[in-house]
């Protein structure tokens, strides 16, 4: 399937549509079956659901035309067994919008991870980060917006955290992807 269309058109949307809609089916062939997957860690399918908060964090930002932009293109595969069991996936991406991370137009925001992680949801991070508690002292993501209007970044770095523990990442991992977040609002500084 090619999802194209400018943007605010429903790529994203409707993309997530599409891969809910192929989980679901892989998951009915193996309903039966019993799942040897460690408790914190998700299903095959619920993984590749959740790769969608975690890309959208990193990737998505906030423009005149959408709140929830996503400022790279994807490739998705998703793979089936002969009997039509969900068998794995992967993501090729490219075309990053990388000037984004240190410059942001009028209206815009810089990439969601930035504001979720100074939202205060887990009140040790930011210390944790050696990062102050007000994000205007950060050049890199405070040149335009700093907020949208119906988004709460505390809910969603509570959502980014959740996908991540579904997909298997560990503590030290997810510290290592948000220390180098930090690492970009220090080195703007
Ligand atoms: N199927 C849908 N049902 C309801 N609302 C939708 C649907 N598709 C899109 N929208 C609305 O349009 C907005 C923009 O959609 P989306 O983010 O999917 O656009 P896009 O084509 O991916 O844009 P971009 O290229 O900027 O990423 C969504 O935030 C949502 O409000």
């Amino acid at each position: 399937m090619l999802i194209t269309g400018e943007s605010g058109a429903g790529k994203t949307e409707n993309t997530k549509k599409v891969i809910a809609y192929l989980a679901l089916v892989g998951a009915m062939q193996q309903a039966n079956e019993k799942s040897d997957v460690p408790k914190k860690r998700g299903t095959l399918e619920e993984q590749i659901v959740q790769t969608n908060p975690v890309l959208e964090a990193f990737g998505n930002a906030k423009t005149v035309r959408n709140n929830n932009s996503s400022r790279f293109g994807k490739f998705i595969r998703s793979h089936f067994s002969a009997s039509g069991k969900l068998a794995g996936g992967d993501i090729d991406h490219y075309l990053l919008e990388k000037s984004r991370v240190v410059r942001q137009a009028p209206g815009e925001r810089c990439y969601h991870i930035f504001y979720q992680i100074m939202s205060g949801w887990d009140p040790k991070l930011r210390d944790k980060l050696k990062l102050n508690n007000d994000l205007k002292y950060y050049h890199f993501c405070s040149q335009a917006e700093l907020t949208i209007d119906g988004v709460n970044d505390k809910e969603e770095m509570g959502i980014t955290q959740t996908a991540f523990d579904i997909m298997g990442f560990d503590e030290v991992e997810c510290m290592n992807l948000y220390k180098n977040v930090a690492g970009i609002m220090h080195m703007g500084e």
